[in-house]
């Protein structure tokens, strides 16, 4: 495992991740992001905030490929994607989980089998050998063996995140995206899963790019948070850097009335 970066260390001395220059995505006459440029560093949890609609699905899509972008470069591992051979990018899709907003478990298949999904898309491994993967995974996030019968419909949500989590970790990847995994779990709920992240970044080394609402999260597991606004990252960097950024809507956000009750919350 490669040593955690610290939000103290210069960036050139820290390892990137994700490194993203120059990115702009629209649709027809909209521009949604332009040229924007981002870091994310391994072993870092990063909190991805913005107004709504400001474009943060927009941007995880993109580095993702689920969208187009219109000019910019995305690196992975330092790997760009453009200039990568198929083989290459599938060998980079590798290194990334997702776990989309509402978990986006296949209803038709048991959690088990969910989590085997990637495994079969990208590995050629015996069955016996992915059931046991499948029970590591399911393990890792808390759940109880059984829950890898079960399907989606008969989990309760914080079940689902969970579940939805253990298949975006099935390939073992550096980088995880998440997006709001906490929106729609109770504060206890919220507060188990924002743990459980802080534990796999702690045990695995993972990378977590987190967009999330909940100033819970980025108070208490974000170690950088990065703000998108007018169509690029605003402004970057620690708590600190967030209470001391001069902007509207930077400063309603980290120092509105719900800011402060967490704050206050937190001690
Ligand atoms: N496929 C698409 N076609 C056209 N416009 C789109 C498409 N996807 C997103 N948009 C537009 O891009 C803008 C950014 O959307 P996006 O979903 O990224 O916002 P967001 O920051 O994730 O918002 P929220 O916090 O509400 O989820 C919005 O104006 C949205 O309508």
């Amino acid at each position: 495992m490669q040593a955690r970066n610290s939000p103290q260390d210069p960036p050139e001395q820290r390892d990137t991740v994700l490194s993203v220059r120059g990115l702009t995505v629209g649709f027809g006459q909209k521009l949604v992001l332009d040229h924007l440029d981002l870091d994310v560093y391994r072993g870092e949890i990063l909190g991805f905030v913005g107004a709504s609609g400001a474009g943060k699905s927009v941007l995880m899509r993109t580095v993702l490929r689920l969208l187009p972008k219109r000019e910019g470069t995305i690196r992975i591992m330092g790997e760009d994607y453009d200039a990568a051979s198929e083989a290459k990018r599938m060998a980079l899709d590798t290194r990334l989980g997702v776990l989309f907003q509402q978990g986006a478990l296949f209803s038709s298949l048991t959690v088990k089998e969910n989590i085997q999904l990637p495994m079969r898309e990208y590995l050629d491994l015996p069955q016996t050998l992915m059931d046991e993967l499948a029970y590591l995974k399911i393990g890792m996030v808390g759940l109880d063996a059984d829950a890898g019968e079960k399907y989606p419909s008969e989990l309760s949500g914080g079940m689902i995140k969970r579940a939805a989590l253990a298949r975006a970790l099935a390939l073992d990847p550096d980088l995880v995206f998440l997006d709001e995994p906490t929106s729609g779990l109770d504060p206890i709920g919220a507060a188990e899963f924002d743990n459980l992240i802080a534990r796999l970044r702690d045990t695995l080394g993972l990378t977590v790019y987190m967009v999330t609402h909940d100033l819970d999260s980025l108070f208490s597991v974000c170690d950088r948070i990065a703000v998108l606004g007018k169509k690029r990252v605003l402004v970057e960097g620690t708590l600190e850097d967030m209470f001391a950024f001069d902007d509207p809507w930077v400063q309603a956000y980290f120092r509105g009335k719900r800011a402060r009750s967490v704050v206050v919350a937190d001690g």
